[in-house]
């Protein structure tokens, strides 16, 4: 989604974990409501689910009869979110959705997710899909060519929506001292949001890049999200403000400079 035109980035005093003594002066990344202190060796860039499953033409979502025209717009974005963390010494850490050739993972009739995963869902009403979509070794699942992990980046699988559930994600990030989570991806108002609402359970300080997320289920729901972000579980900023805060000098040079940091 696009920056909204009325967005203001209110200027009041930083906020966020407390610099230790003799640590470096932290980057201070403007956002909604306030800005938000960070040092780059706790924060990771956190991109969820950019599989073919959720951005890609004939992929689930698009199978399932969501709307994705603008998947487009939220790749670049994070393309260029991923070459500031990585210019910055960001950990980038990808989430990647989806269960065992066999659905066992998925839970069977036991399981809410039975009932609400629209994979399962339409794979049960159009049987000649069975098998096709978010199945690990499959084109589904796969995060899409356009934003390959390189060395050094993480990758989490994940079996519910929230990527914090039942994964190696939280350990991961305390191993590193990860205290700032900054978050892209698709979909906004559902992996996203439930996995940012965790972080803000689990005391991370969380922050989306709301023109690097896209939803599932129209605008409305993109403001919906977005604002319960800013209001409840943590702060709302973009990619051009965290790419002039954390790499300021990539931020300045042309586009296709960014764009070759990213694709492996
Ligand atoms: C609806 C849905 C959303 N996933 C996500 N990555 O936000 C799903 O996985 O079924």
């Amino acid at each position: 989604m696009s920056t909204p035109k009325n967005a203001t980035l209110t200027s009041t005093t930083p906020v966020g974990v407390p610099t230790l003594p003799g640590a470096p002066a932290p980057l201070v990344l403007p956002a909604r409501p306030e800005p938000l202190a960070l040092q780059a060796a706790q924060s990771a860039l956190i991109v969820v689910d950019m599989q073919n499953a959720y951005a890609s033409l004939g992929g689930y979502v698009d199978s399932a009869g969501f709307d994705i025209s603008g998947a487009q717009g939220t790749i670049d974005a994070i393309a260029r979110a991923i070459a500031a963390a990585r210019a910055a010494g960001i950990l980038v850490v990808f989430l990647q959705n989806g269960w065992d050739a066999k659905y066992v993972e998925a839970g069977g009739p036991g399981s809410p997710n039975w009932y609400k995963s629209n994979a399962l869902k339409t794979m049960r009403k159009k049987p000649e899909l069975q098998g096709k979509f978010l199945a690990k070794g499959g084109w589904d699942y796969e995060l899409i060519e356009a934003l390959k992990p390189m060395d050094g980046d993480i990758v989490i699988p994940k079996t519910r929506y929230s990527g914090f559930f039942n994964s190696a994600l939280d350990s991961t990030l305390r191993a590193r001292g990860i205290r700032n989570l900054v978050f892209t991806g698709i979909a906004t108002n559902v992996c996203v949001e439930s996995t940012l609402r965790d972080a803000f359970h689990l005391e991370y300080f969380a922050v989306m890049l709301e023109d690097a997320t896209h939803e599932l289920g129209g605008d409305a729901i993109q403001k919906a999200s977005v604002y319960n972000v800013e209001t409840f579980f943590g702060w709302v900023s973009t990619v051009d403000a965290f790419c002039q805060t954390v790499a300021p000098e990539l931020a300045a040079a042309p586009l296709a400079t960014a764009a070759e940091t990213v694709s492996a």
